[in-house]
């Protein structure tokens, strides 16, 4: 039987009592599993964290999700948050150098919502930390009181690049995506391209220029059951793609 190449997903964290959790979403996994058709392997967020060499030894791929922590404003050089934002330090630890550290060695990424937010920070760009206070954008947070499927469901429209990697994956020049985030790309880094636009300017997909390797990341939520639509399953099946093509280069060396 031939293995699945494996895509390494670095782990929120949580307390519940005196006790660290570490965890992902399945909604995550089951799109790797139905729709990348790779092996995903979940990286604790460790104080210490897990060196990038080691991950990348036995993984090809690394999907950065969404989560509903937010990311240290100190990595993009704002004031503390207020007291009591939902913030996951150890998240931040690990993600954000494992995300430059993977495009350095040139291993396939998807980054998902606070993935996007990731890679922008991580590239040396900012974010709006409560978008819905800046003029002329939408409020993109769900309704936390709506069900699930509302709450994941198409909620705004997303203007394609013509020509850019988005565009060649999706073959749209429009499609509708849902909005699960509070947060957004105020200053996009250097190195970054947008890919799409949401009717607010809210920059809803970014690539990277002149990439080593696949370098993916969207403001939306592809993985919510993303094999019954046709942009999610064109995204993931892309990104497993070029993670079975790194893991065959691997296998030649
Ligand atoms: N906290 C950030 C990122 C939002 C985000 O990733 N939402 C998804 C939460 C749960 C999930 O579907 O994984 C922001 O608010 O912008």
């Amino acid at each position: 039987m031939t293995s699945k190449p494996v895509v390494a997903i670095v782990c929120d964290t949580s307390k519940s009592g005196p006790h660290i959790y570490h965890s992902v979403g399945d909604k995550y996994i089951q799109a790797l599993r139905r729709c990348a058709d790779v092996t995903p392997v979940l990286i604790p967020s460790l104080d210490v964290p897990v060196p990038a060499e080691e991950i990348f030894s036995f993984a090809d791929g690394l999907l950065a999700t969404g989560g509903y922590s937010n990311i240290q404003r100190h990595y993009y050089g704002d004031a503390p948050a207020p007291e009591g934002e939902n913030e996951d330090p150890h998240r931040d630890k690990n993600t954000l150098p494992l995300i430059r550290q993977a495009i350095a060695m040139g291993i396939p990424m998807l980054g998902i919502c606070r993935g996007l937010q990731e890679l922008n920070v991580t590239m040396g760009g900012t974010l709006y930390p409560r978008l819905h206070e800046i003029d002329g954008r939408f409020d993109h947070r769900e309704d936390k009181d709506a069900p699930v499927d509302v709450q994941y469901g198409p909620a705004h429209s997303v203007s394609v690049r013509e020509g850019g990697l988005l565009h060649t994956i999706t073959g749209a020049d429009e499609f509708m995506v849902n909005t699960v985030h509070g947060q957004g790309i105020r200053d996009l880094a250097p190195g970054l391209v947008v890919e799409a636009l949401a009717d607010d300017d809210t920059i809803e997909a970014v690539s990277i220029e002149n990439a080593k390797a696949f370098a993916l990341a969207v403001q939306w939520h592809p993985e919510w059951k993303a094999w019954e639509n046709d942009q999610s399953t064109r995204i993931f099946r892309a990104f497993g793609d070029a993670v079975r093509a790194h893991s065959k280069s691997r296998v030649g060396k």
